[in-house]
């Protein structure tokens, strides 16, 4: 509620016009019974048309009163809660943008799209209703029964006598529905986490005929959210019928006594239905206080979801405008770096201390799950290490300003095609591009001459996350995108396995000509033995440094390595049929 609070104050003019118009039906609507009483007790029973002619062109008027104010608020708030859903929108995308990894894997993607999506048009929903219907219905429950009373003392008595228990029992649905909203959110979440990892995945599901295993894992968790769905509506639902059951009760003794009154006359027959119209009205208030709680425990639950959000702390803020560019040369050092990730015991990463010098292409190699790419990504400080400290240049790199990365170019082990085009898709590197650097960058990612015999060619338009490409095509691509940065310092992850071994090596000597520290993560020893220096990983520990040949003359593991790749390509050399 703080968050809504916070949001709509920025709509305080819109907020008051709507509520102050929503004031005016709400007196309407408690003025009208009353009229009807005058109406009937000097109008019908006096037969006196001229009464009935008068107050009832007042009643007349009262309802177009009630019907302009009515549309005129829906009109401002609707612009406050359209409002506040953009901006809590816009903010959440603008955090989310400044999220470290860590945070990112803390909330997950799925969870974050439902956050984005899904609960601000709760909260949407929630602020639209607070200003038309949240606020007036209890408001009507307690002047009506001013009005009732200001009528009929005994007979409102019978009215006020039933509003408590109503009142009670309301307390208990509201409390019980919100954790089971809660959870109905949850479970939104899980359902989308399964969509997205199936439409993912698709062609893995089909080419595994994995179809029926994934059905009923999808089944199974939409299932679970058609159950907590129809568990609180289902305590919605019984909301209905105990206050018809409570209010009609006391309409049935209203009338009763109302009657015994006339007898005595003690009370007048529009009195009677004026109080059976405070009754009603009181009622239909009531009636959507159910559909109220539906709404507010919804829309609070996920104003909390989001606040969670809005609420834990960014790696980095962004920076309105760009910060100045340093020059940076291009030096890694680490120093002795221990890495662990959260809800992990073991290091993944322990003591790694090296240096590369400007300019310096350094080769990471080892095992799978040895470490290599957390170490890359340490770099950009994509994760911040646990302990030791990584200094670019001289600078400690959680020291170091947005404008560090703007040196640093990665080309991540998972690579990212956008939709659009291939050009865009390569100048999204740097914007400021010209069309000789986007070719240039191309052209040393060995790319430039396939794209240029498509019919588009740096117009061609890939489709979503790259499918219209082959893996080689997505992995030089990113490359370029990568060099088109001109970075000072790049890192490539695994970025070359798709290539075959003739267009690797051009691909890497055309890097070895941009003179920019380069580290490059690979499996195969070829893709790294023209290296300065070649750190071998084993455990989350270095194992061996230096060129291929000090590795070759005096690592025990760079030979077992090296051996079997080379046995490897051998047997795949001679076991190759002769075209
Ligand atoms: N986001 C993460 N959260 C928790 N643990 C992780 C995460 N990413 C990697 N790990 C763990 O850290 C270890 C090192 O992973 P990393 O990806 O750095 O290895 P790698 O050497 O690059 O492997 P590969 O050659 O298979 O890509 C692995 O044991 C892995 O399970």
């Amino acid at each position: 509620m703080k968050l809504l609070y916070q949001y709509a104050r920025k709509y305080k003019k819109a907020m008051s016009i709507a509520l102050a118009l929503m004031v005016t039906e709400l007196i309407v609507e408690l003025v009208q019974p009353l009229v009807m009483a005058v109406i009937i007790d000097e109008g019908v029973v006096q037969r006196d048309m001229q009464t009935v002619m008068m107050w009832g062109s007042v009643l007349l008027l009262l309802t177009v009163v009630a019907f302009i104010a009515g549309i005129v608020s829906s009109f401002f708030a609707a612009e406050v809660s359209q409002g506040v859903g953009y901006d809590v929108r816009h903010n959440l995308f603008e955090h989310i943008q400044s999220f470290s990894a860590l945070q990112m894997q803390r909330f997950s993607t799925p969870s974050l799209i439902t956050r984005m999506t899904g609960d601000i048009t709760q909260i949407q929903g929630l602020l639209f209703m607070l200003m038309r219907i949240a606020l007036r219905a209890p408001l009507f429950i307690i002047f009506g029964i001013v009005m009732a009373f200001i009528i009929h003392v005994k007979l409102a008595t019978i009215l006020v006598a039933i509003v408590p228990v109503l009142l009670v029992i309301m307390y208990w649905i509201m409390t019980k529905g919100m954790s089971l909203f809660r959870t109905v959110q949850t479970k939104l979440d899980e359902v989308n986490r399964a969509i997205r990892e199936n439409l993912h995945g698709i062609r893995l599901v089909k080419a595994y005929y994995r179809v029926r295993h994934e059905k009923s894992r999808f089944f199974q968790t939409n299932r679970s959210l058609m159950d907590i769905t129809k568990k609180s509506l289902s305590l919605m639902e019984v909301t209905m019928p105990i206050l018809m059951l409570g209010m009609n009760g006391s309409i049935v003794i209203i009338l009763w006594f109302g009657y015994q009154e006339i007898g005595q006359g003690t009370a007048q027959p529009g009195e009677i239905v004026a109080i059976l119209n405070y009754a009603t009205r009181i009622l239909g208030a009531f009636g959507v206080f159910s559909f109220l709680i539906m709404n507010f425990s919804r829309g609070t639950a996920s104003a909390s979801r989001i606040a969670e959000v809005l609420q834990s702390d960014v790696d980095e803020p962004i920076q309105s405008s760009k910060p100045e560019s340093k020059d940076v040369k291009g030096k890694i050092s680490f120093d002795s770096v221990y890495f662990s990730y959260p809800n992990t015991n073991a290091n993944t990463l322990r003591d790694i201390t090296f240096t590369a010098d400007p300019g310096q292409v350094v080769g990471v190699l080892g095992e799978t799950g040895s470490g290599k790419s957390t170490l890359l990504q340490l770099i950009p400080r994509l994760f911040p290490v646990t302990s030791g400290t990584i200094y670019i240049d001289q600078t400690n790199v959680n020291d170091q300003q947005g404008w560090f990365r703007d040196q640093i170019a990665l080309v991540p082990q998972e690579l990212h095609i956008f939709s659009g085009t291939i050009r865009e898709n390569i100048s999204w590197g740097n914007e400021e591009a010209t069309m000789e650097e986007i070719i240039e960058a191309a052209t040393d990612a060995n790319i430039h001459s396939f794209i240029a015999s498509l019919p588009d060619g740096y117009e061609t338009v890939v489709g979503q996350r790259g499918v219209n490409l082959s893996g080689g095509q997505k992995q030089r691509i990113s490359i370029a995108r990568a060099l088109v940065k001109n970075p000072r310092i790049l890192l490539l992850d695994d970025s070359t396995s798709a290539l075959d071994a003739n267009t690797e090596s051009r691909v890497l000597k055309a890097l070895n000509r941009r003179s920019c520290t380069t580290v490059i993560v690979a499996q195969k020893i070829s893709s790294v033995v023209d290296a300065d220096k070649i750190l071998l990983l084993q455990q989350g520990r270095v194992a061996g440094a230096g060129s291929h040949q000090q590795l070759l003359k005096n690592n025990e593991l760079y030979q077992q390595i090296y051996y079997s790749q080379i046995s490897e390509e051998v047997v795949n050399h001679v076991s190759k049929p002769r075209a």
